[in-house]
């Protein structure tokens, strides 16, 4: 479904993100792993035209997307969820999903302004566009509640909506499950297979082993930029060079990719 070839971005000195080609099949979840300061969250965002990259190219369902910008790759069919939660916690779970949907409709500004018969239609389908995607995510009966009353999962569950409510093939997730405990990180990852045997192709960006050793058909590790290795869950564990990254990250700080609070290296030491 994407595939990328030497894909790499450089921020003055520093290449974030280099040489790397891979693929992620379509009807597959893959995971983006590596220790912290990998180019995780690069990668996605150079997927989905936040940055451009200042080598290689991107080609989405058969057309490059190299250079469009992010409402054209939205477009397209790739939707991302962000590492924080970007929901309006005043607003309601339907009106948040409404934001993600408007992305596709094509009223414009002008439209909007003068309630034109255009825009009316858009609202309507925004409205009915996000109630699928409500209901796709098991949110359909708190529609009319703001956004901030519901739980952490509940929140979560938002941002992904608003990413769905724009029709996309594939799903890019950014730490989706950053902040849950396990129960709801076991909600989360049942959530992501039905969505998946629903049509939809996932990648996602994480530190919980525990979820990525479960969830993903594949996984692509990167370190330092780079890719080390990719393959199903049971290849990469067991690939040298994965293991030697992430017990170096270990050495300086980091476990598995997770962040060591300044708190927790105290404990430690
Ligand atoms: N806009 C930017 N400008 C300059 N440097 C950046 C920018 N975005 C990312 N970087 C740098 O690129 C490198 C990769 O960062 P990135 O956030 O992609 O890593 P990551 O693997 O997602 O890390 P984490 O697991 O901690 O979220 C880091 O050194 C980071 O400081």
């Amino acid at each position: 479904m994407l595939d990328v070839q030497d894909l790499g971005i450089r921020f003055g000195g520093l290449h974030a993100v280099k040489d790397v080609t891979a693929s992620i099949p379509a009807g597959q979840i893959t995971a983006i792993i590596g220790p912290n300061g990998a180019g995780k969250s690069t990668f996605f965002n150079l997927i989905s035209g936040f940055y451009q990259p200042t080598s290689g190219s991107i080609r989405f369902a058969g057309e490059d997307i190299t250079r469009l910008k992010t409402h054209e790759v939205v477009s397209r069919g790739i939707a991302r969820t962000f590492q924080t939660t970007t929901i309006y916690r005043e607003l309601t779970v339907l009106e948040n999903a409404m934001i993600g949907h408007r992305v596709r409709t094509r009223a414009g500004l002008l439209d909007a302004l003068l309630r034109t018969g255009r825009e009316r239609q858009d609202v309507q389908g925004s409205r009915d566009g996000a109630m699928q995607a409500l209901t796709r995510v098991g949110l359909a009966r708190q529609a009319h509640l703001p956004a901030g009353a519901l739980t952490q999962e509940g929140q979560k569950r938002v941002g992904i909506a608003m990413a769905l409510a724009s029709d996309p093939k594939l799903l890019l997730l950014d730490e989706p499950a950053a902040g849950m405990n396990p129960e709801e990180t076991v909600n989360l990852m049942s959530l992501i297979r039905e969505l998946v045997a629903g049509g939809l192709t996932v990648a996602l960006v994480e530190h919980k082993m525990s979820l990525v050793m479960g969830l993903a058909d594949q996984i692509l590790v990167l370190h330092h930029g780079q890719k080390i290795a990719a393959g199903t869950p049971a290849q990469v564990s067991r690939d040298p060079a994965v293991v030697e990254a992430y017990l170096g990250s270990h050495a300086h700080g980091g476990q598995m990719g997770q962040t060591t609070t300044p708190e927790q290296g105290a404990a430690h030491a």
